[in-house]
């Protein structure tokens, strides 16, 4: 598989594609001379999207890609020098303009691998290094990882309905939102488990396989369904899909067995055909039974018309007689939950005089919504099956005790002693000081990962309907400190 650099999408400079506030606070942070004052942030979510009881990591690579040529270009600092304040004067100042000119991103990043099964409030990214470029680059990241995640999140649960041996074609990029909606969302749902794209861009940059068939559009622009079947068979003798579903679908099921078995003569197959309308499960048996009866037990049925995995579910307990599913608009649109609610939030600076750390803390009303001080790692324990049994996140700052216990983030009443000695750090070491340090692994490798780590999931955390909920917990250490934190940070009213 050949995969193009991201980098060829990305140019001229994407360093702008931020939020206006990430520059105001960096020049804030520039004039106060705090510019370099060494922090940490990580990026999670806080809830597993779909009402789902995981999610699939994905975006990395955009990410490491556009850290990797994040610079500052003329254009982007006379755009920034044109901006004017409400009384109509420079919003930032020359010298600014000239420092941004000569940064240089030079922080450390530790990130979970693309295809990595992940859960709520565990870091994907942690960035560590000058306060300023740390806060820089959030809205990037957030953009990159939110939705390559979210799409992959749904591509693994549509292979989930799918089952191991059907074929998942994306099809969205026509209803995608935009062009990179479209070409991020095929990436990732090639990640999460799509075998093939319509999108031939997509193709083009990362490899994934291109399939397809043929729009109604084609059957239109004929006479005759059989003759347009024909006609299309005669320039792809080996490869024709024909859609049967333009006038009449079992018409058109038979119209293909005519064609099918003129090829037959020439020496050629029909590979398969499609339905896009009416009742899936009826129309797939009845063409089955009709090819099959034909002699044409191999042709495939494809299927689509505004698929997800819960209408997957219910064809397959029907018994619909279906080999390749044609997904669009409900994957590349995330269509039940258009975002995941990523953030990026600081959780500790170096004290002013270097002396150590100074943790942050964000407050809310809602515990669910309170940050996570720290320098976190999540570990990963495993049971002696090799599957996955409880995360750990814990401040890489503090030493471990011996007996680990975690306590669960959301209730502090429920805790589990660690019993597992088998675990893996879940974040790696991407970028030291600036300079990438990891080979990112191919596309293909990242896929097989996720179907990997999400078959590893225990069912009950796997399935759609009230799934349960896989432990994750803080360390007991890191949650007496965090409990300390809040207690400080909290008014305390008198009753
Ligand atoms: N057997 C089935 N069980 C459950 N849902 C089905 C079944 N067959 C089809 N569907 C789904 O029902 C929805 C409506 O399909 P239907 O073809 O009746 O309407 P339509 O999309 O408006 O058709 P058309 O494209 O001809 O206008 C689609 O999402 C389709 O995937
Ligand atoms: O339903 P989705 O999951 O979004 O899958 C993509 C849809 O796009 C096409 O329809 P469209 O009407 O755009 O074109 P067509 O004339 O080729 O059917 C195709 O026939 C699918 O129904
Ligand atoms: O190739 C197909 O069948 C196809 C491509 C895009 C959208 N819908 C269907």
């Amino acid at each position: 598989m050949t995969e193009q650099p991201l980098s060829g999408l990305y140019r001229p400079s994407l360093t702008l594609l931020t939020d206006l506030y990430q520059l105001t606070m960096a020049y804030g942070y520039w004039r106060q001379g705090m510019q370099d004052r060494e922090a940490v942030f990580h990026l999670y979510f806080r809830k597993a999207p779909f009402q789902g009881g995981y999610a699939v990591a994905a975006g990395l690579a955009y990410a490491v890609d556009w850290l990797e040529n994040l610079r500052f270009s003329e254009d982007d600092l006379t755009y920034l020098g044109s901006l004017r304040g409400s009384k109509g004067q420079p919003l930032f100042e020359q010298g600014f303009l000239d420092y941004l000119r000569e940064l240089r991103f030079t922080c450390d990043v530790d990130a979970v691998a693309e295809g990595t099964v992940v859960f709520g409030n565990e870091p994907l990214l942690r960035i560590q290094g000058p306060l300023i470029q740390a806060q820089l680059v959030e809205t990037a990241l957030l953009t990159l990882v939110n939705f390559q995640t979210l799409i992959a999140t749904k591509a693994a649960r549509i292979r989930e309905a799918v089952g191991p041996n059907d074929q998942i074609l994306e099809f969205g990029l026509r209803r995608a939102q935009g062009f990179d909606g479209g070409l991020s969302a095929t990436r990732a749902a090639y990640l999460g488990g799509a075998d093939g794209t319509s999108n031939v861009l997509a193709g083009q940059q990362f490899g994934i396989p291109v399939r397809g068939t043929h729009a109604h559009s084609w059957v239109m622009a004929f006479e005759g369904e059989e003759e347009a079947f024909e006609k299309y068979a005669a320039a792809f003798p080996d490869d024709s899909v024909f859609l049967v579903d333009t006038y009449d679908t079992l018409e058109g099921v038979r119209n293909a067995i005519k064609v099918a078995e003129r090829l037959r003569a020439e020496g050629h197959e029909l590979g398969g055909i499609r339905l896009d309308s009416g009742d899936l499960t009826y129309l797939s048996v009845q063409a089955r039974k009709l090819l099959d009866e034909a002699g044409f037990p191999k042709v495939r049925i494809v299927a689509s018309n505004d698929l997800d995995e819960q209408l997957v579910t219910a064809l397959k307990l029907e018994g619909a007689r279906i080999d390749t599913w044609g997904i669009g608009t409900k994957l590349v649109t995330a269509y039940d939950q258009p975002a995941l609610g990523g953030v990026y939030k600081l959780a500790a600076m170096k004290k002013e005089d270097g002396s150590g750390w100074q943790y942050s803390i964000k407050l809310s009303e809602q515990i669910a919504k309170t940050s996570i001080p720290g320098i976190l790692q999540v570990r990963r324990f495993f049971g002696p099956d090799g599957k996955p049994v409880a995360d750990m996140l814990y401040n890489t700052a503090e030493s471990l005790p011996e007996q680990l216990t975690i306590v669960d983030p959301l209730d502090a009443t429920r805790r589990r002693p660690v019993q597992s000695s088998e675990f893996r750090e879940l974040l790696e070491p991407v970028f030291r000081q600036g300079r990438r340090v990891l080979e990112l692994p191919t596309l293909a490798e990242s896929r097989q990962k996720a179907r990997q780590e999400v078959t590893a999931l225990d069912p009950s955390i796997r399935r759609f309907l009230n799934p349960h909920t896989y432990p994750v917990g803080l360390e007991k250490g890191l949650h007496d400190f965090r409990t300390q934190l809040i207690l400080e940070h909290r008014p305390q009213r008198p009753a």
